[in-house]
This record gives C-alpha cells, structure tokens and sequence, in this order.
C-alpha cells in the first residue's frame, strides 16, 4: 500500500501517514485505519483536483474530439468514463494515474459475476431486475467497440484482447459503481466556459466543485440520493432503449470522478466518522468525530438497504436492529412491492374495471412501487391506491376532477388488500423465512459460500419486514374485529338492535 501513498505524494497528493495506514481488515478487504488518537476536524489527506480521473480530466475526450465523443454516444451515460479508464490502464506508466490504476480491485463479490446458481439464491429480492448485465454487453458493443476500432491510433488492434474486453468493461463498471464520487466543477470565480459551453479537459479541472452535502451523501459514490441510483442504472447499466432520449434532466456524467485515497475509506451503516469536503482546488478527507487510536476510519454510502449494498459494493451491513425487529440486520432495508399486486388483490373483492384508476394513478402519483422499511408500517402510497381502488364511483369521480390522492386512511378493505399483496409477495421468494432461519442457525456450524450467505442474509431482511408488516396488519385486523365486537355486545347490553357483522356474530 505504501506503493500507494508515494504514487499520491508524487503527484502533490497530501496524506498525513503519521495519523492514518490502509490495511487489510478482514471481511472488509482494505481499509484505513487511524494511527493515533484524531480529533473532530482533522485533515486526513488533500487531493487536488486535477487527480481525481473523470472525462473531465482524462485527456482521452481531447483526442478523439468534441464531435466524436458526442457522436459515439460517449457523452452520455458511463461508456465514457469507462473507456477512459481502460485507456489510461492501456498507456501503463505513462499514465499519470498509473499509480492509482494498479492499485484498484480487479475481481468483485457482486451479483454482476455470480453465476446462476447463486443469482437464483436472490430470487425475489429487488436485486434480480437490477443488475442489469445485458445492458452493459450492450452498450459495451453498440458503443464502446466502434469507437475503439475507428481509431487504431488510439487503441491499437493488439491492445484489444488485453484491455478493451467485455471482461474489464464489466470489472471497470465495477470499479466505478463502488467507488466513484460526485465532482461538480467548481461554481465560484470567473467562468472560463466558451459560448458553446465547451471546456478543454484541463482548464475544466480547476472549475470542479461539488455541492458539499450532497457530495458526502453520494459519496462512495454514487452511493446516495435516489435520482443518482437511477442514473447509475441507466448510465453505467445502461438505460433501456425508451429511456435513451428521457434522460435530459439527469446529471451530467462528466461529474462522476474516480478519486485516488477518498476511495479506500469503507463504510457502514451509522458509523461515519469522516466525510469529503469540496474547496475550489482541493478536495479534503476530515474526520466528523473523534477516532480513537485503531479504529477504522469510515466514510458512508448513503446507508443504501443490503439489497443496494450487494448489488453495487458486494457487501451487506449486519448492525443491531430496533423494534419492531431484533437480531442483526441493515436497519435501511425495504422491500419493494409491485402496484400489481395490490391490483390482483383488489380485483378479487372488486367487480369494477380497475384501469382507468390505474392509469390515473400512475399519472398522478407515478408511481408503481411501494417500499416498506424496517419499521414495518404500510407505506402511505399504498394506502391510497388501495382505497382508491375501493372508491365507488361517484366518489372516484370527484378525486379525479380534484387530481388528488385518496387519503391514506386504513379501513378494513385497505388491511385486507395489505394482507393478501403481502402474502403475495412473500410467495415470490423460492425458499421460506423458516428455511432462511435454519440455514443461518447452522451457518457457523455448515459455513455457506459468500455468495450465498450475502443472497441469505439479502433475502432475510427483506422477508423479515414482511412479515413485521403483516404482523401488525393482523393485529390491526384484530383489533377492528375486537373493537366491532366491543361494540356490538355494547349495543346488546344497552338493548339496541345487534346488526350481523362479520367475523363477529351476536348471539343471542
Ligand atoms: C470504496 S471501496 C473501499 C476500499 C476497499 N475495501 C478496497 O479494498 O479497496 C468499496 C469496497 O470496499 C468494501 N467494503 C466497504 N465497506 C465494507 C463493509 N462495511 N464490509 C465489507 N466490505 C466493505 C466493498 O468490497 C466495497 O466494494
């Protein structure tokens, strides 16, 4: 690692190596670890930004010129930075991010390179539809390969099969989705960007700003907000073709930045104890908290749920966890549950066409996801398309001329929707919470393979918040039946007439 750290140095890099090492934790590959007692607000290291590796600041872009880069379709989405990467690896030493580039991780536990038999293990979890491998081998073939064979000057013929494979367009997608950040060029100061908005790679590097808070949630990278998650699907996975002209709105990825030493900092759920802080020249690792002699020093993802974690880190979080759970668990797990489902539910109590509500609702609300966390509660949204549903039709009249959502109010049709969406969705896992349970009871006895621990441990957590959330819609049931029953023994006792109410008949 030193080899690292003089590499950083020789390229005016700052690094306090009395106060920090990168070591090897187990569990968590590399990792930086404090060497003394730190205090809140102490400069770990300082990079310039002219080091941190982006389109930006690559000088591929400048070589196959404006025109080109737009051409191929290198401007958007990751396939640029991508293929910046795999050439400043190509030029060797004479990179000047060689240093950096040989010390990156060239194989990834992520559900990217598992085979099929461990992908089935993930069967049902939102971590199946989203990893999204084909669009990559396309995006690899339709964009990547014609660019490189329209310039033998710049990736000659013989380099090909040893840097410009699908392999490592896959493993440098990697690269980037675990450990890129979010670098906006600086705002502040006089602005050196021509009429026409264009900025040669070198003069842009000084002009690199990030808005701090949200740098430090997306750090890590990408880890973060949910408009970058989507942008990271579609621009490093590729979006699907009727994606490809919808994309106006999201960021511009020549501010995603692989930068060298930020990116050997690991993190974990609640434990962040330094952040990367943005000034116009510099960008600077300081710590948030005081670190004691022997910690490890953690930067944060964003706390995505372990679904997330796996898919783009190739890890997961094992924290306590708070009622209404117990045990170890990533307390930012969901799970995400399909419209549909809550549709086929309804369908069955309800003779009325659904389609002009769904199709209201997916216009007003769009949405067709629900996400239920760790604290097991039925998600507002799917409250409200639940009644909306129900609503008879004068009433699903007057919500459609207001254009607003029914309120989220829980009645026993909305329970009975959530019971059966959930029972549902608890039938897309090919193994029970039963057989998930025995198997992580014996796992220090009968060891898994990663793989399938991680696909274990994914699929817990998310059935685990199932069925916390029918537990408390059964209670919830319970009760309504308890509370119509209490009443109707009351109007029995103060002689008033009993009416027949289901689950609860008067006796006489
Ligand atoms: C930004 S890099 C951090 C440095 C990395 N450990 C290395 O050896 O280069 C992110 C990667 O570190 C590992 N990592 C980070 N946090 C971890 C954690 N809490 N547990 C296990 N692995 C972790 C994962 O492999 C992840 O893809």
């Amino acid at each position: 690692m030193s080899d690292l750290f003089q590499w950083f140095q020789s390229q005016n890099g700052d690094v306090d190596i009395t106060s920090l090492t990168i070591a090897d934790i187990p569990g968590h590959g590399r990792g930086a670890l404090a060497l003394k007692d730190l205090p809140e607000g102490f400069t770990l290291f300082t990079i310039p930004r002219e080091l941190t590796l982006s389109t930006r600041t690559s000088s591929l872009p400048g070589r196959i010129g404006k025109p080109a880069w737009k051409h191929f379709g290198l401007d958007k989405g990751w396939v640029g930075l991508i293929l910046c990467i795999m050439w400043e690896e190509a030029q060797g030493s004479s990179s000047k991010w060689s240093g950096y580039l040989s010390s990156l991780p060239s194989s990834f536990d992520t559900p990217m390179f598992w085979n099929s038999a461990d992908l089935q293990e993930l069967q049902g979890t939102a971590v199946v539809d989203k990893i999204g491998k084909e669009q990559a081998e396309r995006d690899y073939n339709g964009k990547l390969l014609p660019v490189v064979q329209s310039r033998v000057d710049l990736f000659p013929p013989e380099s090909l099969s040893e840097h410009y494979t699908l392999h490592r367009y896959h493993l440098t997608g990697s690269r980037i989705l675990s450990r890129s950040f979010h670098v906006e060029p600086w705002m502040g100061g006089d602005d050196d960007v021509s009429d026409d908005g264009s900025q040669g790679p070198d003069e842009a590097v000084a002009k690199m700003d990030v808005d701090a808070e949200r740098s430090v949630v997306e750090t890590g990278t990408i880890p973060g907000s949910s408009e970058t998650t989507k942008e990271l699907n579609d621009e490093l996975e590729g979006p699907t073709d009727d994606e490809d002209d919808e994309d106006e709105d999201a960021d511009d990825p020549a501010d995603v930045a692989m930068v060298p030493m930020a990116d050997m900092l690991n993190a974990r759920f609640g434990s962040e104890n330094a952040k990367l802080f943005y000034e116009e020249h510099h960008l600077k690792m300081v710590t948030t908290k005081p670190i004691k002699a022997g910690e490890q020093i953690w930067n944060t993802y964003g706390d995505p749920p372990n679904s997330d974690l796996l898919r783009r880190y190739g890890h997961v979080d094992l924290v306590p966890l708070e009622p209404p759970l117990a045990g170890l668990g990533n307390p930012a797990d969901i799970v995400e549950i399909g419209a549909d489902l809550a549709v086929f539910a309804a369908k069955k109590d309800s003779p009325e066409k659904l389609q002009d509500k769904i199709d209201w609702w997916l216009e007003v609300a769009n949405d067709d996801t629900f996400v239920i966390g760790t604290d097991c509660q039925l998600p507002e949204e799917l409250v409200s398309f639940a009644r909306l549903l129900f609503l008879p039709r004068d009433e699903w009249e007057k919500v459609r001329q207001k254009s607003k959502l029914p309120k989220p109010k829980i009645d026993a049709q909305v329970l009975s929707v959530a019971e059966d969406v959930l029972s549902r969705r608890i039938n897309e896992y090919s193994t029970t919470i039963e057989d998930d349970e025995a198997l992580l009871a014996l796992e220090n006895a009968q060891p898994l393979s990663l793989n399938k621990k991680h696909a274990l441990i994914v699929r817990h957590g998310e059935k685990r918040i199932l069925h916390g959330t029918l537990q408390h819609v059964n209670q919830l049931q319970a009760q309504a039946q308890s509370s119509i029953g209490g009443n109707n023994k009351r109007k029995n006792r103060d002689g008033a007439e009993v009416s027949g109410t289901k689950g609860k008949k008067a006796r006489s």
